[in-house]
């Protein structure tokens, strides 16, 4: 397996393989065969093993916005041009047992914006995250997906990552034997790479790290730690929104990136979110709480039922859910 292709993996899982020894080095990736990076591959899915081989207008809203509550039109300079992603129906059953998890979902976001998906536990929220980025335990049944401008569903994960996509995982996976640094250098070189930029030596690289480090209060002892590996639960998930800074994602999702955080690492991480959002990108968060809303201020919030999305509304929909709970808005 060449070196470039192996870092275009690198750069869609963010880890390597579970076969690496403590004493591996990202000067050993490229000797490591195709078939261990597809189970590398799997292992970054939070596989243990490899289970398989294998537009709207300015006034247009997701179809789910048909039976929303408080609906903030979106801002009427929308147009086609600024669609980041476009979901229309999308259906995904579960690869092995053929369960169906996703049974329609629509979704529309634009450049600039910060949606939410709220909904009860085993609702779909992650497997919808998860069917976008292209997991394996799962396989599409129906429906499209355009991000960009192109369908994202006939793409690999990791052209899925090069082309802008970015996933923080709700269990961030620990990789033994890679420093947090080689790491972040590697992805960040991909990603450059991929759009005609030229690659960061260690120096540049340290140079363009360091403020992102301190937009998230990080020490810089985590780039010499192997990634993850020992981390609490609250610095992998700061980690986390540092691989987001580096990569410079155009759509980030956030699966519960709130849970596991005090409340002063919540604060940093959603400053350091906020820093990162621009006119040009959007965020799609999964979470529980009104906490990270209060710090993120999402232009949509959505509640997803039983595999669809089924409410859509502004910021208060959330307050609503947190006061009076999913009871209290089912009515609405
Ligand atoms: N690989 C899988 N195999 C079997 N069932 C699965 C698989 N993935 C998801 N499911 C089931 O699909 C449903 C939706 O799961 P999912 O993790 O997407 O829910 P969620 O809304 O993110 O929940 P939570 O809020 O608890 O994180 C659950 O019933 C779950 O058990």
């Amino acid at each position: 397996m060449a070196l470039e292709n192996l870092r275009a993996y690198k750069v869609c899982y963010l880890l390597p393989m579970p076969i690496l020894q403590p004493s591996s080095s990202v000067s050993s990736l490229p000797r490591i065969s195709c078939v261990v990076t597809r189970k590398w591959r799997c292992w970054r899915m939070g596989q243990s093993q490899p289970t398989h081989t294998r537009k709207k207008n300015s006034m247009q809203l997701p179809r789910a916005a048909a039976a929303a509550v408080d609906i903030e039109p979106q801002n009427a300079s929308t147009s086609n041009s600024n669609v980041l992603l476009e979901v229309k129906g999308l259906t995904a059953v579960v690869t092995e047992s053929r369960q169906e998890i996703l049974k329609g979902i629509d979704l529309i976001i634009h450049q600039g914006e910060v949606h939410a998906i709220m909904g009860k536990n085993g609702s779909g929220k992650s497997t919808f995250s998860k069917v976008l980025v292209g997991h394996p335990d799962y396989e599409v049944t129906g429906g499209t997906v355009i991000f960009k401008g192109e369908n994202l569903l006939d793409k690999e994960p990791e052209v899925r990552c090069h082309s802008g996509l970015f996933m923080s995982f709700q269990s961030p996976v620990e990789i033994p034997g890679v420093s947090n640094m080689d790491f972040l250098r590697m992805a960040c070189n991909a990603r450059r790479s991929t759009l005609g930029l030229t690659e960061l030596g260690p120096l540049e690289f340290y140079g363009f790290l360091s403020p992102k480090l301190a937009m998230l209060n990080m020490d810089p002892k985590f780039l010499d730690r192997n990634v993850n590996e020992g981390f609490s639960g609250g610095e992998k998930k700061r980690n986390e929104i540092l691989q987001l800074a580096v990569l410079e994602a155009d759509l980030a999702i956030l699966d519960e990136i709130d849970s596991g955080l005090d409340v002063d690492a919540l604060q940093d991480v959603a400053k350091a979110v906020n820093g990162l959002l621009t006119t040009k990108n959007a965020v799609l968060m999964i979470t529980h709480y009104q906490r990270l809303l209060d710090s993120i201020k999402p232009t949509y919030v959505h509640i997803m039922e039983n595999g669809r999305i089924v409410k859509t509304g502004n910021a208060s929909l959330a307050k609503q859910l947190e006061e009076g709970g999913y009871r209290a808005i089912a009515d609405v």
